[in-house]
């Protein structure tokens, strides 16, 4: 059943629709522009809808909590879901500059063999991309790029988009989809568009609902420590133009976080290509690097901890 919001967003729930939806934007000759998301919208997301908005004539956002991106121990329950205010966001977007399709597919759409978070118990089709989904993000969550790369490949079999959309915060996840997208010879423009912060400096994501205020503030040395970094980095090409050691920026970054609140807990920080994501021992000018961390810090509500992913990008 397709319905209609008040702003004439179409909400799409099975594949079906989608495509006969864009068969329809085909006949008629016209682009299509797509932006994946797990919901819990925020002005990151609303950055990279603007971007599909101006580039192309139709934008489809998608709304799934992917589950085979969660391990077993991960936040699958807990994750936000607010699909009323999400709606509310999209319809609000400036006159004239509207969403015109959001797919909010069922878990069952999704995975028509059905699906378990225990990989070993899992049945069907999967997808991996090998060589930059194993380090990074990928060791501290094994199964994680193979659920993404999989629900990614579903969903632009469906929607078949000219352009899609990507947000630098999760840089590892760009890196990997690029490949997907190169390696499966998937017709698709992928782009990625830079990380919206909070005032403070914080990189905006919907894991930040987990967070108090007072965490939210001092999660904001992430971002400082990961500048700093950067900063030592571009006045010592500046002076030197020579390639700058690893281990001095990072030596940078280690200083900064020395103020850290002592609950916050840095899982990795690391120094690696843009590209093919190998650990650098020197940054090249000209070849550049991403500086890539994830830090653990106390959640407001309940027992445990939220993951906090950030990185800045030395050219
Ligand atoms: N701060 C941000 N700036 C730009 N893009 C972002 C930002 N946060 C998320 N995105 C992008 O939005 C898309 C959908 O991301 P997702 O729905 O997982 O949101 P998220 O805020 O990253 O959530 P999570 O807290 O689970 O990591 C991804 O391409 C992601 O990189
Ligand atoms: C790309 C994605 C929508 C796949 O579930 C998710 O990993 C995300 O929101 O970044
Ligand atoms: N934005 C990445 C989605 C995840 O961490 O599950």
């Amino acid at each position: 059943m397709t319905t209609a919001s008040s702003n004439t967003i179409k909400i799409l729930r099975t594949v079906q629709q989608v495509r006969q939806w864009r068969r329809q934007c085909l006949l008629n000759g016209k682009t299509v522009g797509f932006i994946p998301t797990m919901g819990a919208l925020h002005s990151g997301h609303c950055s990279l809808i603007s971007q599909s908005l101006k580039d192309n004539h139709h934008t489809i956002v998608s709304i799934f909590v992917n589950p085979s991106q969660f391990a077993p121990h991960e936040d699958l329950e807990a994750y936000p879901r607010t699909l009323e205010s999400d709606l509310k966001i999209l319809e609000d977007f400036p006159k004239g500059n509207v969403v015109d399709a959001v797919f909010v597919p069922k878990i069952s759409e999704m995975y028509p063999s059905g699906i378990t978070l225990e990989v070993p118990k899992q049945k069907g089709a999967f997808v991996t991309v090998q060589g930059c989904s194993e380090q990074l993000e990928g060791a501290s969550r094994p199964a994680f790029f193979r659920g993404v790369a999989t629900v990614v490949t579903k969903l632009l079999n469906i929607v078949t988009p000219d352009q899609v959309y990507f947000g630098q915060k999760d840089a590892q996840q760009c890196v990997v989809i690029k490949n997907l997208v190169k390696d499966l010879l998937i017709d698709t423009n992928v782009n990625v568009l830079p990380t919206l912060r909070e005032s403070n400096g914080l990189a905006l994501s919907s894991r930040n609902a987990y967070l108090s205020d007072e965490v939210r503030d001092q999660s904001s040395i992430i971002y400082r420590a990961l500048s700093n970094g950067k900063a030592f980095y571009e006045t010592s090409t500046k002076k030197t133009n020579q390639p700058v050691k690893s281990s001095d920026i990072l030596n940078e970054i280690h200083h900064t976080l020395e103020s850290k609140p002592d609950n916050f807990n840095i899982e990795y920080i690391s120094i690696n290509h843009p590209q093919s994501l190998e650990e650098l021992e020197f940054v090249e000018p000209g070849v550049g690097a991403i500086i890539s961390t994830a830090v653990r810090v106390p959640k407001e509500k309940e027992e445990g901890e939220a993951r906090l992913i950030d990185n800045v990008v030395l050219s």
